[in-house]
């Protein structure tokens, strides 16, 4: 190799990285899909077979005494900004991967959130696994043990917390995919002393609130006239719920129980009522006030088990939104959806479930059965769907992705100590304003990803000015300087160009 010094070779491989970034910023469109959903599901799910280098701070459970050494040694000189952590106990709806990391996730702060990839730290959490699959697999990675849980698991999980405390206390502490029983859990352990995120509550909930405040924009109708069926009442489901209901009290003020009883949430029992019972109910839906009153469903149908359905749902809610986060491909079936259509003049449905082929409803076919009158959303890209004017629907890309590197941005930016709920709902807003079916009601619901970076911009902004405002902002900035701020300290791939000049090559 002609770069003959180390420190040569050193600087010639990082250029590399920077190629990276700089082919996948130019081609957004064609390559994320490629690096996050749909294909990072299939990676992730065979990240041992694959596997190459370990790209990620790798922390397992039963080398715990040496975590802070580990931590340290990796994170030596670095100014570390942002971190991702996973357990991989519910990766993108295909359930647990040991230790399926996610550095796609810490990739895409860099690529559309513009924080400094060098700047960002993606940590696999590997508390063994409960998939026999992987434990029968004598090529897995992880450690092959059954998934540690309670206290010791708690113990795991609050000396790596407090290591990043110590170390790098500004940071941002992002949470993602972990699994159901211990996603809330954590997020309301830690919120209060370190500035937390859990992706798949907040920055979904963010996302679907912006994708509802455009759809509803287009309906000209208000947020707390919606009947709403949440089917999946996950980390994602009960992050949504919990995210539209505080937007109704907040811009339409209505009180907290009445906006609740807007909502229809179904879990893997059919409708989360009263009568289930705490065998079926989960503590954090109980907490949550989403639980139906046995009082409004006398008559409904049933099952043997007195558990009722979607389809009765929709046919006695008239829902005008329909949101999906249940890993159920298909489940909004051509029955649902045609009631669904026959209750409401534009029925909004989000259909969220990632990969792609766990979606709950393909969109040209839930444009087909309502006639081209769906809103539509969907988690992973969808092509258009064909209206029956002729014109392509395009189906906005209802992605936490597309929320996430700005509300991480902002946070960063303005050395947030906390991640408050006003912040994302500053996100949120900014997101619904830029939303082309403003300004066309037959255009998405919501910005294609070509344009992530410039409105991930705007989002980084609006949450540094929100945490400025309610002095949350570890900086001494005016509100009005947060924009130049912002673009002074936005992280860009630039690669030079390099042109072969073959006569030059001769000389
Ligand atoms: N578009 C986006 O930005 C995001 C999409 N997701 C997707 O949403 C899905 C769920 O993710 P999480 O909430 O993190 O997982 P989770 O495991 O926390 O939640 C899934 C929920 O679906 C329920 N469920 C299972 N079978 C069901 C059935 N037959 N009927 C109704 N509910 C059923 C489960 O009981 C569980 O409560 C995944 O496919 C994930 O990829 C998650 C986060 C963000
Ligand atoms: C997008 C995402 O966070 C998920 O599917 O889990
Ligand atoms: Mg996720």
């Amino acid at each position: 190799m002609s770069r003959d010094t180390a420190i040569r070779k050193n600087t010639f491989l990082q250029s590399l990285k920077v190629l990276y970034y700089s082919l996948i910023s130019q081609h957004l469109k064609e390559l994320v899909p490629i690096i996050y959903t749909p294909t990072q599901a299939e990676a992730i799910a065979n990240y041992s077979h694959l596997f190459r280098r370990n790209e990620c701070l790798y922390l397992m459970f039963n080398e715990q005494d040496t975590m802070e050494r580990d931590y340290l040694e990796q994170t030596r000189g670095r100014d570390v900004d942002l971190i991702v952590c996973s357990d991989a106990e519910a990766i993108l709806g295909i359930g647990d991967q040991g230790v399926g990391i996610c550095t796609a996730k810490s990739s895409i702060y860099s690529l559309i959130g513009g924080i400094d990839p060098f700047k960002c730290l993606p940590v696999a959490l590997d508390v063994g696994t409960d998939n026999q699959e992987l434990l029968n697999d004598h090529l897995y990675v992880g450690w092959p043990q059954k998934r540690v849980r309670g206290e010791k698991y708690d113990q795991f999980i609050d000396k790596f917390v407090q290591i990043v405390r110590k170390y790098h206390p500004h940071s941002l502490l992002h949470f993602e995919d972990f699994g159901v029983t211990n996603a809330h859990r954590l997020l309301e352990r830690y919120r209060a002393e370190h500035a937390c995120f859990n992706d798949d509550i907040q920055g979904t909930g963010a996302v679907s609130l912006s994708c509802i405040m455009a759809a509803v924009g287009v309906t000209k109708s208000k947020l707390c006239d919606q009947r709403i069926v949440v089917y999946g009442a996950g980390s994602a489901g009960l992050g949504i719920a919990h995210q539209l209901r505080d937007a109704m009290v907040a811009t339409d003020g209505v009180s907290p129980l009445d906006a609740s009883r807007k909502f229809y949430l179904l879990d893997k029992y059919g409708l989360v009522k009263e009568s289930l019972g705490p065998s079926r109910i989960r503590d954090s839906l109980y907490e949550s006030g989403f639980v139906s009153p046995d009082a409004e469903w006398k008559g409904a149908m049933t099952n043997k088990k007195g558990e009722v359905g979607l389809l009765e749902v929709v046919k006695r809610v008239k829902p005008t939104i329909m949101i999906g986060c249940s890993t159920q491909a298909g489940a909004f079936t051509e029955d649902v959806v045609r009631m669904m259509g026959q209750g409401c003049e534009r029925p909004i449905i989000l259909a969220l479930s990632n990969p792609s082929r766990l979606v709950e409803v393909d969109p040209a076919n839930a444009n087909l059965w309502t006639d081209g009158r769906a809103l539509m959303a969907t988690g992973s890209p969808f092509p258009p769907a064909r209206m029956p004017n002729g014109k392509d629907y395009h189906i906005a890309e209802c992605n936490n992705a597309l929320i996430y590197p700005g509300l991480g941005f902002g946070a960063v930016l303005c050395q947030s100590r906390r991640m408050t709920d006003t912040m994302i709902i500053a996100g949120a807003q900014r997101l619904a304003s830029l939303s082309p079916a403003l300004k066309d009601p037959d255009d998405s619901l919501l910005p294609d990803f070509d344009d992530a970076p410039k409105v991930n911009f705007e989002i980084g902004v609006a949450v540094a000015e929100q945490a400025i405002e309610e002095g949350s902002a570890g900086v001494e900035w005016k509100k009005s300087e947060v924009k130049q701020k912002a673009a002074e300290r936005l992280w860009r791939p630039v690669y030079g160009e390099y042109i072969y000049d073959p006569e030059g090559e001769q000389a």
